[in-house]
């Protein structure tokens, strides 16, 4: 799927159900990144989250729809590797393309909570990271505990080309036209049936 020295972008999600935000942070990653290809991974199920989300099968063929673009591919692969942690789907990765470039994407929600998640730090120190604006978490995700343990790290938003290619632990994050589309207020709409 890539080729030795390239970059490819990580998009982990539960995609219950993908959306235009989606899409969106996808584009603007490519660009501004520089990245070569995003794969998004369409979760078995976020950890920290309660409830099960929507069939698999449901949720690659709405994610395919959403998303169409050469550089960009919809994968399963944390049910083909057997992980579920993030932490842990990196190893896997880096173990079986050991000559690609990963950075991992996400949402500034994301990093507002990253500390909860497993192996954090490792991830950090392993891993560039991108971190894509989204309205309501600009400040608490750029004041968050990963934030200022890693403020060493940060990379300017403008020098966001060199992330993929400088080596962790370093992350970047960049402003960006918002999308205020989210997953759970679709299926609050009841446009989406969960699982
Ligand atoms: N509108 C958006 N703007 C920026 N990032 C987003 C947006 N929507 C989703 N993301 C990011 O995309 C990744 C996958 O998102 P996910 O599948 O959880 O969708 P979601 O809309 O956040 O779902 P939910 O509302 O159920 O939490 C996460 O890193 C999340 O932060
Ligand atoms: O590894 C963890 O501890 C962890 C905790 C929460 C979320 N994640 C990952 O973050 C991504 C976004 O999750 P979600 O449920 O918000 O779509 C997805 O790839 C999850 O597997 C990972």
């Amino acid at each position: 799927m890539a080729q030795a020295g390239q970059t490819v972008g990580l998009l982990g999600g539960s995609f219950d159900p993908a959306h235009a935000g989606h899409a969106h942070i996808t584009r603007e990653a490519i660009k501004r990144f520089g990245l070569d290809f995003v794969w998004w991974l369409v979760s078995p199920g976020n950890p920290l989250k309660e409830r099960g989300p929507a069939p698999m099968a449901a949720r690659m063929t709405r994610a395919r729809a959403v998303m169409d673009h050469p550089k960009v591919r919809v994968t399963d692969l944390e049910t083909q590797l057997g992980t579920r942690y993030t932490a842990q789907t990196l190893r896997a990765l880096r173990a079986r393309y050991p000559t690609v470039n990963f950075v991992w994407l996400m949402g500034a929600d994301n990093l507002a909570s990253f500390h909860k998640w497993q192996d954090w730090r490792w991830i950090m120190e392993n891993v560039p990271i991108g971190v894509l604006a989204r309205p309501g978490d600009r400040i608490s995700a750029r004041r968050s505990v990963a934030a200022q343990a890693y403020a060493h790290a940060r990379l300017p938003g403008v020098a966001s080309q060199l992330l993929a290619r400088e080596g962790a632990p370093r992350w970047c994050y960049i402003n960006l036209p918002l999308s205020d589309a989210s997953s759970s207020e679709i299926r609050a709409s009841g446009a989406w049936t969960s699982g």
